[in-house]
């Protein structure tokens, strides 16, 4: 089946992407951005980078049915354009080339409206625009790369891009983790662009970097190109060898949370290993190991720290020497406990029972019965449901990743709730510690929410709630999805489907269908697998599912097909951060009695 999107979602979806890349532009700079793309970027590199090349535009790709569109578009974003539209040359062909279009079919025009950065200085959003009109067939294109987001990059220019110059900054960013990913020459602007990919690790939404080069440096693209064709066949065994020891990453992470390591540092000054080792009853030697690995994960960086110490005893005076020291990066503060969005939760859970679980993934895909239940003996829900501790620590760490929740509140079905003339109510259907009912609640005052949980989850999302000032407007039932409540205006069931095998799937959307008044919409929050294979957190979740709970990650198309096996109809999906989507459903019409008698 092919789904189709509202006009108005795609229109917010460009806005919002719009606005996104105009608001990263104005909030960076080249220096604290670079170690942000590559953790552990630091000393000679990042002084060669940040002094080579400077931060210079987000880019993204829109989708306007027309100029006009476009201009009025950008005015809407206050970003006015003062320079001619360039024809694309490089997007355009690859554009052409992952949809096998003929490049001649899209018209694909660069725009550059300026943002002036928090530093002063002037930079761009670089818009790329391929316009789709209506009923031109352009349409599925748009849909797919609104949701993959493939031409999302942030721009570095080289200042001064001599050859031995340019190579050697490529050859910087491959060491720090960056991967070749294509870029080209266009004449038009007598610029060449080098993309990369940018590592799994960066700690940023952006997946790409582009350097940009005035000029035509076809040498140095031709290596590039060559690098990225044969980088998987250059070091089988080396790059086995890191993937072989991942348990090691997760384990030094989560024993660098255990220890309270990042609480006890800071991302501004440098710490000695001595005194890290005083404030956490560490082991300083073995904590020096620990934290060296921790840089090449890009968690802390390595810093000398000077020390005062008394010259020879006939001098009378003091001299300094230095010693190991360890700054925090932002990646390795999102561990922090106190930090807003901490991941420490996931750390402990990743590094803790589900560590565990997946000693047991050959016994998963032997039998498809989940590892988790193998080794602790029972269910996963039914193990932490026991344990309060265990119960709040799974709590918090799916709230940990609620980032990706963040755009739900101009969804517009909510929106159009929040601005119903009586308050519209939201039904929550499992939904954890409250972290989504909460942020819907926060953002539109006359909404009510109604969260369903098991008894246990009720409880904490009753603090959590009464703690975010939303208790007021808040019914809870505990209970089983068999007792999804009636009479709501929205229904909303996040990250749930993913844990149940396809029979259970149709009863929980059953359940939903029977509560949900004619006029309801439900909005089902999940990581939809790739229709094309490519890298997504979705595959991984696959495996995560499997091992844990015997649920899967499925397709768009295998969700309508549960929808429409249970009484619903998928209407249209829309992207989220961090890979996930929202799908939106309703109540399938009911069958024409007419028609049937025919
Ligand atoms: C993966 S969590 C998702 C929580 C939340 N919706 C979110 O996105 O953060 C799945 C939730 O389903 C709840 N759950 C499991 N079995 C349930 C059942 N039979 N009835 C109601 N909720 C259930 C669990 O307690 C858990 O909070």
């Amino acid at each position: 089946m092919t789904t189709t999107f509202p006009d108005k979602t795609l229109l917010l979806d460009d806005t919002a992407s719009l606005r996104t890349a105009a608001r990263f532009v104005r909030e960076h700079d080249s220096a604290a951005l670079l170690p942000l793309l590559l953790p552990g970027l630091d000393g000679p590199d990042l002084q060669a980078l940040a002094g080579q090349c400077r931060f210079a535009h987000a880019g993204l790709l829109l989708f306007p049915s027309d100029t006009e569109s476009l201009r009025s578009q950008l005015a809407d974003c206050g970003l006015a354009v003062d320079t001619q539209a360039q024809p694309s040359v490089v997007v355009r062909e690859r554009l052409a080339r992952r949809h096998r279009r003929d490049p001649a079919e899209l018209d694909v025009q660069i725009l550059r409206p300026r943002v002036l950065g928090c530093d002063g200085e002037v930079r761009a959003v670089e818009v790329f625009a391929l316009t789709v009109p209506p009923h031109s067939g352009l349409e599925p294109i748009a849909a797919y790369e609104r949701t993959r987001q493939h031409e999302a990059h942030l721009a570095f220019e080289v200042e001064h891009p001599e050859t031995l110059a340019l190579r050697g900054l490529c050859a910087i960013l491959v060491r720090h983790g960056a991967r070749p990913d294509g870029g080209g020459y266009n004449p038009h602007e007598d610029g060449t662009v080098l993309y990369f990919t940018l590592p799994a690790r960066a700690a940023c939404d952006y997946r790409r970097l582009e350097l940009y080069a005035r000029g035509d440096h076809r040498d140095t693209l031709a290596a590039h190109l060559d690098h990225d064709s044969g980088r998987d066949a250059r070091q089988p065994a080396e790059t086995l060898l890191h993937l072989l020891t991942g348990a090691w990453t997760t384990q030094a992470l989560t024993a660098f949370a255990r220890l309270g390591l990042p609480e006890a540092m800071d991302t501004r000054t440098a710490c000695r290993t001595e005194d890290l080792a005083r404030l956490t009853g560490t082991d300083p030697r073995s904590l020096a190991v620990l934290l060296r690995y921790l840089v090449m994960l890009g968690a802390v960086t390595r810093v000398p720290v000077p020390v005062p110490v008394p010259a020879p005893a006939h001098e009378q005076r003091m001299e300094q020497v230095e010693q190991e020291g360890f700054r925090l990066t932002e990646l390795g503060a999102l561990l922090r406990a106190d930090t807003p969005g901490s991941m420490r939760p996931l750390a402990l859970m990743y590094g803790g029972p589900f560590y565990r679980s997946f000693s047991g993934l050959d016994h998963a895909v032997r039998t498809g019965q989940p590892a988790f239940d193998r080794i602790f003996g029972e269910n996963h829900f039914d193990h932490f449901a026991r344990d309060p501790e265990l119960a709040s620590l799974f709590d918090r760490s799916m709230a940990a990743s609620s980032r990706m929740f963040q755009p739900l509140p101009a969804h517009p079905v909510i929106a159009a709730a929040a601005q119903a003339p009586e308050s519209a109510t939201v039904v929550d259907i499992a939904g954890g510690n409250g972290e989504l009912l909460g942020l819907l609640l926060a953002a539109h005052p006359r909404l009510r929410g109604v969260l369903l949980e098991r008894p246990h989850a009720v409880e904490a999302a009753r603090r959590r709630l009464d703690a975010a000032g939303c208790g007021a407007r808040c019914d809870y039932r505990a209970g089983d999805f068999a007792d999804v409540p009636s009479g709501g205006d929205v229904y909303v069931l996040s990250r749930v489907l993913h844990d149940w095998d396809d029979d259970r799937c149709r009863e929980i959307l059953r359940h939903c269908a029977r509560a949900m008044p004619p006029h309801a919409d439900l909005l089902v929050v999940e990581r939809l697998l790739p229709v094309d294979g490519s890298p997504s957190l979705a595959t991984a979740w696959d495996l995560h599912m499997l091992c844990n709970v015997g649920g899967r990650e499925r397709h768009a198309d295998h969700y309508a097909r549960l929808f429409a096996e249970s009484g619903l109809h998928l209407i249209g999906h829309s992207p989220l951060p961090l890979d996930a989507h929202v799908l939106h459903a309703r109540r399938a019409p009911a069958p024409d009695p007419v028609a049937r008698r025919r």
